[in-house]
Parts: structure tokens; C-alpha cells; sequence
């Protein structure tokens, strides 16, 4: 119970990794704002921190718009009472050869992954100096922030800019006490892989489940991520032992990658 008491924000909460990390900062003893542009598996989501017996609430917004973004973090701290944990987990993957990717799909990834992470961070930093208290912002990265993969290239580049928001933003956030770092997945199971799959099913003829199959057989340790592999280092980043810990985007992957 290492965050007990704390209020978490977490983005894109209603489905997949972001539930996943909810559930686990719930069990450490944080009450819980569930942020999402989906409305529909927004209920069943806080039903199930209800379940864990943390306060909880929801709240629709869109990341990518940055006046939501900070109504979000209000409505967080009214009806939780208090802001400590923002976890700007919410993006979209965009699954395109470089050679066709539009104008129009770039704004959009970008106006989620990268603007939405840069609200996150500017909106609960404000939050923390306003109420003159430390802070924790952790941002979702990926492997292939690290490394830029076929087919998802623009993806890649977005979730290299959120290591380079993480890397500044701890920078300048430091003398406030609030650290800011980043979790970078490998491969995991949730709805947003069912998606990627489909799409390089599409766009290349590979069969149902094969690039998944493909992606899985370079994870060393042998077996496809879950939300709960993720959100066990959430937890970590979320809690007092990573107080000397900021800047970082660290792999979460089986792995897969190494740097
Ligand atoms: N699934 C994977 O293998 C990996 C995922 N990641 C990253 O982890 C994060 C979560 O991924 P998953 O849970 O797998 O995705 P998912 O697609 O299963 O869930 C994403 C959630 O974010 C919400 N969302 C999407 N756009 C939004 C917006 N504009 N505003 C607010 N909410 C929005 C969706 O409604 C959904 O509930 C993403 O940032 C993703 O890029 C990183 C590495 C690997
Ligand atoms: C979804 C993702 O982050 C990948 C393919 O690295």
C-alpha cells in the first residue's frame, strides 16, 4: 500500500493497459479518475475498481484537446479530493507504408500520442505547483519508441517524441519535485494489437493472427505481454521508491528490445 490515500489520473482507463494500470494503483490504495474519449466501457471499467473498494470516478475527454484535458485534472481533484499520479496513457496506432501515409492520419496521431501526452503533462504540472506539492507524471512510450518498425512509422515517431517530452519536461519539472517518466510496452494483448493484426492483414495478405504470432515470437521470454506485466512497473513509477527516478522511458517487454 505504498500510494495509499493518492488520487491517479489515468487516460485512455477505459479498456486494455490504461484498466489494467488502474486496477493495480487501486489495489496500492489510490482513488482513481478514469479518463477516456469512450464513454461506453467507461461504467464497466469503474464497476470494476468499485470492486477493488477505491473511490473512483470517470470523465470523457478527448487528449488531443488540451481544454478537456484540463477539465479532466479539475474534476479529478473535486470530486477525489486531492492530485498526485497523472498517467498520460492514452494513443492510437496507425498501421500505413510511409510511402501512403496522409496529412490528415498524421494530424491525428499526433494531435493523440503527442499532444495528448504534452496536455497531460502541462495540466497536472500546473495542478501540482497550484497545490505546492510534489508530483508524479508517467507517460506511455512503446518499443517502438525506441526502435522505428515498418508499417508503423509514423507511430514510432510519435511515441519517440514522448520520450523526448519525458526527457525535457523532467528537466524543467525537477525544482517543482515532480517527476516525469515514461513506460515502453512490447507486445500486449489488448484490443489495440486485434487492430494493428487486422490492418497488416489488410495491407500485406498476411492471415489473421500472424503478425501478432510474428511480434511475439521475438519477445525472449517467450510469451505476449498483459496490462498487468505494464502495470506493475506503473505501480513502481507511481510509488515513493522511484523518488530519485526521472527522464526515464524504460522497456517493459519480455525482452524484446535492449538499450
Ligand atoms: N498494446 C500494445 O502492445 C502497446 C501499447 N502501447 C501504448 O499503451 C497505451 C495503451 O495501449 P492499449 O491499452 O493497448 O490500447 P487500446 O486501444 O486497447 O486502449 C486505448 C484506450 O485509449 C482510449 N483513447 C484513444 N484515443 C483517445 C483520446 N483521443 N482521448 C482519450 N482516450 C483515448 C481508447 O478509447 C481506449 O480506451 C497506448 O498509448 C499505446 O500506444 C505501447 C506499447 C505496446
Ligand atoms: C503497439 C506498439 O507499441 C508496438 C507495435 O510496438
Amino acid at each position: 500500500m505504498t500510494i495509499e490515500g493518492k488520487v491517479a489520473l489515468v487516460t485512455g482507463g477505459a479498456r486494455g493497459i490504461g484498466l489494467g494500470i488502474a486496477r493495480r494503483l487501486a489495489a496500492d490504495g489510490a482513488s482513481i479518475a478514469l479518463v477516456d474519449v469512450n464513454n461506453d466501457k467507461l461504467g464497466a471499467a469503474a464497476e470494476a475498481i468499485d470492486a477493488i473498494g477505491r473511490p473512483v470516478t470517470t470523465f470523457v475527454a478527448d487528449v488531443a484537446d488540451r481544454d478537456q484535458v484540463y477539465a479532466a485534472v479539475d474534476h479529478a481533484e473535486r470530486e477525489l479530493g486531492g492530485f498526485d499520479i497523472m498517467v498520460n496513457n492514452a494513443g492510437i496506432a496507425q498501421v500505413n507504408p510511409i510511402l501512403e501515409v496522409t496529412p490528415e492520419e498524421v494530424d491525428r496521431i499526433v494531435g493523440i500520442n503527442i499532444e495528448g501526452v504534452l496536455w497531460g503533462i502541462q495540466a497536472a504540472a500546473k495542478k501540482f505547483q497550484a497545490r505546492e506539492q510534489k508530483g508524479k507524471i508517467i507517460n506511455a512510450s512503446s518499443i517502438a519508441g525506441h526502435e522505428g518498425f515498418a508499417m508503423l512509422g509514423v507511430y514510432s515517431a510519435t511515441k519517440f517524441a514522448v520520450r523526448a517530452l519525458t526527457q525535457a519536461a523532467a528537466r524543467e519539472l525537477a525544482a517543482s519535485g515532480i517527476t516525469v517518466n515514461a513506460y515502453c510496452p512490447g507486445v500486449v494483448g489488448t484490443d489495440m494489437w486485434v487492430e494493428i493484426d487486422e490492418r497488416f492483414a489488410a495491407l500485406t495478405g498476411a492471415k489473421k493472427g500472424e503478425t501478432y504470432d510474428k511480434y511475439v515470437g521475438g519477445i525472449a521470454l517467450g510469451r505476449a505481454e498483459t496490462p498487468e506485466d505494464v502495470a506493475a512497473f506503473v505501480s513502481y513509477l507511481a510509488g515513493p521508491d522511484s523518488d530519485y527516478m526521472s527522464g526515464q522511458a524504460v522497456m517493459i517487454d519480455g525482452g524484446m528490445i535492449y538499450r
